[in-house]
């Protein structure tokens, strides 16, 4: 593993009028590591995640330090910034995540056109490929169809295509598997795994799901009120945490689902959550 980062977050300050929603925050994910945000819901994750994305809203005030390959971004938005400096996106709701009058097809074509200098049949035949890779029935037919006509599950699997598509080193992943019920969570939470692994592609991963973050994420950063709490491989604080919210967080994982086998393979080849 090289050792630069692929982002490196400093000391992340963000501000809504006087109240303070990040307030210090610094991690680093590595290039191809799986990192997952964990915290309660309003703990400043999307906000986190945004500021990465460069998508924050123009009443935030930010400060700190984002740089993506060493590259300064905290204060570029996503539309002016360099190739380099791009990161892939798969956000919770991927129905507004999709254009919903444009086919599958013509939405997965456009990165291939447009970052890769694919002809119009290459990309085509690319978009295929990628939805074939991603266990989708049918693709040929798939890419005609929009998402209205698709699962949940489907067109989150195709949101992650898209992703994969633009070819970034970096992918953040806000709550993707948030609204899916558990069939369809593990698909999708598979295809990010073996997509990332494949490309090696760093994740970001938005989570407060510890479940869906042990079969995916090597290490977690963990966060409440906006200050990280406690971060570090995922076995270990699992298996010792040392915070009182990581500790709660890992009881209440083990009282849903005594035991949990990682499938994080590469980086946490034994069982996280083991009965307590
Ligand atoms: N537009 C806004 N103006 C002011 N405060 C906001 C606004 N949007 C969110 N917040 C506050 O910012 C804090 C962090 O929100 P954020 O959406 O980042 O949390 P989160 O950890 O992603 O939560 P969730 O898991 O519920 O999505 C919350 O306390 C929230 O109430």
């Amino acid at each position: 593993m090289c050792s630069d980062p692929v982002l490196s977050v400093r000391d992340l300050r963000i501000q809504i009028g006087r109240q303070a929603v990040v307030d210090g925050l610094s991690f680093d994910v590595m290039p191809g590591e799986r990192v997952c945000l964990l915290g309660a819901s309003g703990s400043g994750k999307s906000f986190t995640a945004n500021a990465v994305l460069g998508l924050l809203p123009p009443a935030a005030k930010v400060q700190g330090s984002i740089r993506l390959h060493g590259r300064e971004a905290i204060a570029t938005p996503a539309a002016r910034r360099l190739n380099e400096s791009r990161v892939a996106m798969v956000f919770q709701d991927s129905l507004s995540a999709l254009n919903p009058l444009a086919s599958i097809g013509s939405q997965l074509r456009e990165p291939f056109i447009r970052h890769h200098g694919l002809s119009r049949k290459a990309a085509t035949q690319a978009a295929v490929a990628l939805l074939e890779a991603m266990d989708l029935p049918d693709p040929q037919r798939l890419v005609k169809r929009t998402p209205a006509e698709l699962s949940g599950g489907q067109r989150q699997r195709v949101c992650i295509a898209l992703a994969m598509a633009c070819k970034t080193s970096l992918m953040v992943a806000d709550e993707p598997t948030t609204a899916l019920d558990v069939v369809t969570q593990a698909q999708v939470l598979r295809a990010l795994r073996e997509h990332t692994d494949t490309a090696q592609t760093a994740l970001l991963f938005i989570t407060h799901d510890l479940h869906a973050a042990a079969q995916l994420c090597q290490r977690a950063v963990i966060i409440e009120r906006g200050m990280m709490i406690e971060s570090g491989p995922l076995d270990a604080l699992i298996n010792a945490p040392r915070h009182r919210f990581t500790r709660e967080l890992v009881a209440a994982a083990h009282s849903v689902q005594p035991s949990l086998t990682s499938h994080a393979e590469r980086y946490t080849p034994h069982a996280l959550l083991k009965s307590a």
